[in-house]
């Protein structure tokens, strides 16, 4: 198939619009800008498109709570469209912001008859964080996901704690291999604050919804895809590429091989 065109919909607030699209394309994609209120007029011209991503940013000042309002914008006026894209065998990613937009649309884990089975509240710490942490990847079906096992980039977040309303909806999670990204500590050790950086329940930096199509994590795999983009290059020596080059690069060979 042909190259695989990502719209990036940005909302008042959003700022890491141009480094996604850096990325994607590097990644090898066609990349698309779209104000929501551009959409909310045609939501058909979402189907335009094979990959939907949502960035990072602050949304509506993160208003009543980070990713709130663009969340029930999503739910409100866009479910149609948004059921149509993803039944389509198209992809939707979520970083940062757009993981706490897309948790809280039940883009990822559809609530139940008594709401919300999940959300992202405040970090722990009480303050914003802002650091570089390593990942364990358990990929399961994520798209995104395939063939990694570490990841190494930065998050810089608020609200980035993710909690299940209760304990077991998490084992289901990573029962049904959706618990696919986790804060790891140092040398296989359960990581403490700071490598969690935000006290998330279980570790949990990222899931998967159950199709593997859908990804929201909290880290940004964009501030790391080229060599010098990591703190360390001088003392460690340049790499071939940061990363987080590979999540895009997986998203973009799901349409081209
Ligand atoms: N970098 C971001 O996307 C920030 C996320 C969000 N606004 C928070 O602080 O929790």
């Amino acid at each position: 198939m042909a190259i695989p065109k990502v719209l990036i919909l940005r909302g008042p607030g959003t700022n890491c619009d141009h480094e996604v699209a850096y990325a994607f394309e590097r990644a090898g994609a066609e990349v698309e800008k779209l104000h929501i209120n551009q959409l909310r007029q045609a939501p058909q011209k979402l189907q335009n498109y094979q990959i939907l991503l949502l960035p990072g940013g602050f949304s509506y000042g993160d208003d009543v709570a980070a990713g709130k309002v663009l969340a029930v914008q999503l739910e409100h006026f866009l479910a149609d469209a948004i059921r149509e894209f993803r039944d389509a065998d198209k992809l939707v990613l979520g970083i940062c912001n757009g993981f706490q937009t897309i948790l809280k649309a039940g883009l990822l884990v559809p609530p139940d008859e008594d709401g919300p089975l999940a959300t992202l509240a405040r970090n722990t710490s009480g303050r914003y964080e802002d650091r570089w942490v390593n990942l364990d990847v358990t990929p399961g079906k994520s798209v995104f996901l395939k063939g990694l096992s570490t990841l190494e980039v930065p998050v810089a977040h608020g609200e980035g704690n993710f909690i299940c309303r209760k304990e077991w909806i998490l084992q289901g999670l990573a029962q049904a291999g959706q618990a696919v990204l986790r804060y790891a500590g140092l040398n296989g050790e359960s990581p403490v604050y700071p490598q969690n950086p935000n006290g998330s329940q279980g570790n949990i930096a990222g899931i998967s919804d159950a199709t593997g199509r859908v990804l929201g994590l909290m880290p940004h795999p964009e501030r790391n895809v080229l060599p010098t983009h990591h703190p360390r290059w001088t003392r460690q020596g340049l790499r071939k590429e940061g990363d987080g080059l590979a999540l895009f690069r997986n998203a973009v060979e799901y349409f081209t091989t």
